[in-house]
């Protein structure tokens, strides 16, 4: 599915935090949106997955307006991970799991195979499936993050939006997780602060500061000195990967 944003503004009082972004992901592509803290990261994926109304502009999943699809139809399509998002606490990692499916059942219906399906094989993606009786107030902060990524994967949607999925996560489950996203056949956004991490596994990124769209391109084209260092305040130096790997930025340490 594509998303396409046009002109979306949206702000607090009289304080712009998303100035005038337009955005067009094509169907499959993995898409890293990178920024500054505060930038307006979060704020534009909300806006993106419909948790938020823009007080001017329009998002469009596969040609048409989020606006005008209701909630349920639109969590059949799209999925959100939050950053450290809050669950209640006296359930199983499976109880939170299948809450995955909830935009895919009637009132009237029973739990059916297909549902048990989605659910096992979203707690073996994220590697979690001999923790599935495990009681959710006891798990590590990187187990929870990787039950919130895979109660998104048992949504079985068609766009999905990370913010920051990698907090919390080991080097191995943060490379695990971004591969298995990248590998899904679905279109992905994905914030993320580590610019190595977006660099090897997202299509295109794109670099927000103050709330607009600074750059946007494939990771050579947006990952330059010159960028990172008027947007990020860093020097650093960028060694490009040899025919299609990712180039991979050394950080300066002054
Ligand atoms: N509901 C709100 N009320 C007031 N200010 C808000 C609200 N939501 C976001 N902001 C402000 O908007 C700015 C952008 O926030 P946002 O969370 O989108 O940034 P971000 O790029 O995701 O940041 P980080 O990298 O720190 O997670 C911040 O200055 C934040 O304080």
């Amino acid at each position: 599915m594509t998303v396409k944003a046009q002109n979306l503004i949206w702000g607090v009082k009289r304080k712009p935090i998303v100035r005038d972004v337009s955005l067009h992901v094509a169907k499959g592509e993995t898409v890293g949106l990178i920024g500054p803290n505060g930038s307006g990261k979060s704020s534009l994926l909300r806006l993106l997955a419909g948790l938020k109304k823009p007080a001017s502009g329009t998002v469009e999943i596969n040609g048409k307006n989020i606006a005008q699809i209701p909630r349920k139809a639109l969590s059949r399509e799209l999925a959100f991970v939050q950053q450290s998002a809050a669950t209640d606490t006296n359930v199983t990692v499976n109880d939170v799991i299948r809450l995955g499916r909830t935009p895919h059942r009637s009132a009237l219906a029973g739990w059916t195979e297909a549902d048990d399906n989605a659910v096992n094989q979203a707690l073996d993606r994220v590697d979690m499936a001999t923790r599935r009786r495990q009681p959710w107030q006891t798990l590590s902060g990187g187990e929870r993050q990787r039950v919130h990524i895979a109660r998104a994967l048992a949504q079985e949607p068609q766009v999905m939006f990370l913010d920051e999925p990698t907090n919390h996560l080991d080097i191995h489950h943060q490379i695990e997780i971004l591969r298995m996203v990248r590998a899904l056949d679905l279109t992905s956004i994905i914030a993320l602060h580590d610019l190595n991490l977006a660099a090897m596994f997202c299509d295109r990124i794109v670099v927000l500061e103050s709330g607009e769209i600074r750059a946007c391109g494939t990771p050579a084209e947006v990952l330059t000195p010159a960028l990172l260092r008027d947007v990020f305040r860093v020097s650093a130096e960028i060694t490009m990967g040899a025919e299609d790997a990712a180039p991979h930025i050394r950080f300066a340490a002054q």
